[in-house]
């Protein structure tokens, strides 16, 4: 059970006292297994100093030393992942191995993984130019309809409204979506996931590492997510949102199209295709053209995953 002083500190971070993140480190320090779950996501996030992925990766192995369930996971993901650590997926497998006799998700997740085929289809998926210039591609099929299902398991639990961060660190409603949506934090970015977000790196002729955690939105009837642009001009050019790959996870629903008004193109996705799309002109400024929007949804639910894509490593 979470001690006292952590769901404390928790509920102060939630509600944006950024004090709360220091008090959080200290709880770590003095060996709360949760606090130190959850002091590796600050390191991780930059949110009590500066980002600090090999202190992110020491916290998450402490906690996990400590008994912490969810910790133990992370502790694999990382270690595959190569978060404050030196990437070595066998090893984390083997970690997951070890997990699975008393974790049931984790022994779904390992029999899943021998089924995941996404990266044998990277070479052999049939693409659409949809458009040369700016680029905007289909590739066909790429995902399996259980791959897309699986994605969807996954993220079901944690599905809520689409909110922005506040500058006085409260959450408000997204002005441009009205979309449920989750992120796959890396704490909970699993070996299926990692899978499939390696299958859009290589794709997309992109790295693993330049993906911004995969986001999973699901619209209902009149959701829709309003014109937009994935890039910013502000920042380092390298940090901004170079490319976005989009999957359809599954296609009972009408309305619902990707629309690009500024090129007159509008995609509609099968089961496991991957919209691609370049979002920078040349000199890696958000090139006008590529304001896009998710159409109102008329009937049914769409469901899709979003990976923005950077041009350097988006942690650390
Ligand atoms: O729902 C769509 O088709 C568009 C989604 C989108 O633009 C995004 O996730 O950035
Ligand atoms: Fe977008």
């Amino acid at each position: 059970m979470s001690s006292q002083q952590y769901l404390t500190l928790n509920d102060r971070l939630e509600s944006g006292d950024k004090t709360a993140a220091l008090e959080m480190l200290s709880l770590a320090a003095s060996g709360d297994p949760d606090a130190l779950f959850k002091a590796s996501e600050l390191s991780l996030r930059g949110m009590a100093g500066a980002v600090d992925l090999k202190a992110a990766f020491d916290l998450m192995r402490s906690a996990a030393a400590k008994g912490h369930e969810e910790a133990k996971r992370a502790e694999a993901y990382f270690t595959a992942a190569g978060i404050g650590t030196q990437s070595n997926p066998a090893k984390a497998r083997r970690m997951l191995e070890h997990l699975a006799g008393h974790d049931r998700f984790v022994a779904v997740q390992l029999a899943f993984l021998n089924h995941v085929k996404c990266g044998e289809r990277v070479r052999s998926a049939p693409r659409q130019l949809v458009s040369s210039d700016p680029h905007i591609e289909v590739v066909q099929g790429l995902f399996s309809p259980e791959e897309c299902r699986y994605i969807q398991l996954v993220a079901s639990p944690w599905m809520e409204p689409a909110m922005i961060y506040a500058a006085d660190g409260g959450h408000l409603r997204d002005p441009h979506r009205d979309s449920d949506n989750m992120v796959v934090t890396p704490m909970a970015e699993d070996l299926v996931i990692q899978a499939v977000n390696h299958c859009i790196a290589n794709a997309s002729g992109t790295r693993y590492a330049w993906g911004e955690p995969l986001h999973v939105l699901r619209y209902g009837p009149s959701q829709q997510y309003r014109p937009h642009h994935d890039a910013h001009a502000f920042g380092p050019p390298e940090k901004r949102r170079v490319a976005t790959a989009l999957i359809y996870l599954n296609d009972a629903y009408e309305g619902g199209e990707t629309n690009f008004p500024e090129v007159g193109v509008t995609v509609r996705g099968a089961v496991g295709d991957m919209l691609i799309f370049h979002n920078l002109t040349a000199d890696r400024m958000p090139d006008p053209r590529m304001t896009h929007a998710g159409l109102p949804v008329t009937r049914g639910e769409k469901w899709l995953a979003t990976r923005w894509i950077r041009s350097s490593n988006y942690f650390g």
